[in-house]
């Protein structure tokens, strides 16, 4: 099937949105009609820039409020009609999607229908033309497609067939199995969309929150099987009204949707999606985090030192080659990189103290960063030192990276080889008690939310939990968790549309989306918050109000209750089991890290985000009065 996407999908001018699909690498374009008439150029230059693109016009649409209407508007329609065919035999394209009536004036009846697209038809041949019929969700008489399909087979043209919209079909749950005993030949054109599944009109619901297929709660995948039953070989393009998207970088969100088609196609037998289609290496089983890596100057370096040692970690070596350390604590391990040379140090120059790089450990990194690449990551490579092992990477957040470890290549060795052991005390210290990375948050501009989702869920064997809310003293933050089955590796995404939040207070000072924030897990939360105390880490103040208040909601024991006031320990319960965490200071106004202990609690205490942005507020209000 060819890749194409209608123009109406992206934000800019005809010439600037054709540009971005041809760079994206799709097969194919839909003009949508406003785009060509907002457009200060002639059709026939239209449909030739589209072909020095090396784009194929898939269609021209809509064509509204056709079918089963009373004379005069009969006649009307189809004087209309040949006035766009005439558009079309100037652009170029063969391809008339008509679009079900939604008049007042349009009578029923499926007969009335079909007669009015074969006749339709019989002028569409005379050119050389065709007619595509698509039931729209909110049509006056037609809104299935089982009834456009039925006008379709009843119009019996060989130049009349069908459209087949998943947002239409979806919206309003219509079963998908009938789609199967359509014959592939008779469907003319498929449009997909993705959608979050809201309690709204159709016609809201479709021209403002349809998304990329991967992106929303629909049942693609199901469709698609349906789809490869019938044998069509037709374009599958997405048609994306979305608010967003129109107001996000056309190249990007151009990429964002041919990554969701390959995606889309990735795993359906007998589909293959894109006229380069190759097959995908599986999802990568994304294990665990391995480290993460934080680009610091000289000074912030040593700050940043005393931090970790105070957090219970050990220095365990030295790079060989590069100003850079390793710290570990349990499964965890932390790179200090205060290079002069390479990615860090150009990553600090624009961002100041920051986390880099996170590195995954998948079961195969090369399968992994292939697949990544085929879902058109930007991989990224540095020149490999005398002694160095490359690691594959990919640029996420941000433009950060990704670094893929495995168990099976020399990349399990990559500590013994690259690092100079520290001398030891010889006594290993049990530290602060902290296991593992919990998770990983990251704040991004709330436009960019979609994109990184379909980033981690395509790349990865990550799945996405519902959106949640957090309200900020500033205004309310998105939360959208993506994570695996096994816990291994936990992502946060958040995004606010509010300027005032901490979130977005982040993005500026930082120049961009990053990660904010990171989890380690502890066995003994009340050890590890001792630990720290003693070792000179401060952390983040709770107020009273807050423990009467989870007093109140959880009748808890009055000596977990000092225990937790006296530690500054925010505390969550629920059917599955308790949750604790704390806080610390934020580092050099950038990132902060957070502990926390899971007894069998699979969330990640939504109901305290509130309490934690508050408290974070007032840090920060205090520090700035006090300077
Ligand atoms: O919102 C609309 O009007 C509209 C137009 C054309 C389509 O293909 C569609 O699915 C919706
Ligand atoms: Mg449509």
């Amino acid at each position: 099937m060819l890749t194409s996407i209608a123009t109406v999908s992206l934000s800019g001018d005809l010439q600037e949105k054709l540009d971005a699909i041809a760079a994206a690498g799709f097969d194919g374009v839909e003009i949508f009609e406003n785009d060509l008439l907002t457009f200060d150029g002639s059709p026939e230059d239209v449909g030739k820039t589209i072909r020095d693109l090396g784009l194929k016009l898939v269609t021209f649409q809509p064509f509204r409020d056709f079918e089963g209407m009373p004379e005069p508007q009969r006649s009307r329609a189809f004087d209309r009609a040949e006035r766009k065919f005439d558009l079309m035999e100037e652009l170029g394209t063969d391809l008339l999607m008509v679009c079900s009536n939604v008049s007042p004036h349009s009578l029923g009846g499926l007969d009335r229908a079909a007669k009015d697209l074969a006749e339709l038809g019989d002028r569409a041949a005379k050119r050389g033309l065709r007619i595509a019929f698509e039931a729209l969700s909110w049509g006056k008489h037609i809104s299935d497609y089982r009834d456009s399909w039925e006008v379709v087979r009843r119009a019996n043209h060989p130049n009349v067939g069908l459209v087949l919209d998943t947002f239409h079909i979806m919206a309003r749950k219509v079963p998908l199995d009938a789609i199967a005993s359509i014959p592939g030949d008779r469907i003319f054109l498929v449009q997909v969309a993705d959608a979050p599944i809201l309690e709204m009109d159709p016609l809201s619901w479709s021209r403002h929150f349809r998304c990329f297929p991967g992106q929303g709660d629909f049942p693609l995948d199901e469709f698609m099987r349906n789809l490869a039953v019938t044998g069509y070989d037709g374009p599958l393009s997405l048609e994306i009204f979305n608010d967003q998207f129109r107001s996000s970088s056309t190249k990007n969100v151009a990429k964002d949707g041919l990554r969701s088609l390959i995606y889309l196609g990735d795993g359906v037998d007998g589909i293959k999606v894109g006229a380069k289609a190759a097959a995908l290496p599986p999802k990568a089983h994304a294990r665990n985090v391995e480290f993460v890596e934080f680009a610091v100057e000289e000074e912030n370096a040593e700050k940043l030192a005393t931090l970790f040692a105070g957090l219970g970690f050990e220095k365990r070596g030295s790079h060989k080659s590069k100003a850079v350390t390793w710290w570990k604590q349990g499964d965890i391990n932390l790179v200090i990189n205060c290079d002069k040379d390479g990615f860090a140090h150009s990553y600090n120059i624009v961002h100041g103290p920051s986390v880099c790089a996170v590195g995954l450990k998948v079961d195969d990194a090369g399968a992994a960063l292939r697949r990544a690449q085929s879902l058109l990551a930007s991989s990224f490579t540095q020149p490999v030192g005398a002694g160095e092992i490359a690691m594959p990477a990919i640029r996420g957040v941000g433009g950060s990276l990704v670094y893929f470890l495995d168990d099976q290549s020399e990349l399990a060795r990559i500590w013994d080889v690259e690092f100079e052991p520290e001398a030891t005390t010889g006594k290993p210290s049990a530290g602060a008690s902290l296991k593992a990375v919990d998770h990983v948050s990251y704040s991004m501009q709330y436009e960019e939310m979609l994109t990184w989702l379909l980033y981690f869920t395509s790349i990865f064997d990550l799945g996405k939990m519902p959106t949640v809310d957090v309200p900020d003293p500033g205004g309310l933050v998105q939360s959208q968790v993506v994570q695996g089955n096994d816990g291994g590796v936990r992502l946060i995404l958040n995004g606010s549309q509010s300027p005032h939040t901490q979130h977005s207070q982040f993005l500026n000072e930082f120049f961009g989306s990053g990660v904010q924030h990171i989890a380690f897990s502890s066995d003994d939360i009340f050890a590890s918050v001792d630990y720290c105390r003693k070792n000179g880490v401060e952390v983040l103040p709770i107020s009273e109000n807050y423990y009467d208040d989870i007093d109140a909601r959880f009748g808890l024991d009055p000596d977990l209750l000092d225990r937790l006031k006296a530690a500054n320990i925010l505390y969550d319960r629920d059917d599955d089991g308790e949750y604790y965490q704390v806080y610390t200071k934020t580092f050099a106004n950038r990132f902060f890290f957070e502990l926390v202990e899971r007894r069998d609690y699979r969330g990640f205490g939504a109901a305290n985000a509130p309490i934690r942005l508050a408290s974070q507020t007032r840090m920060n209000r205090h520090s700035q009065t006090s300077k």
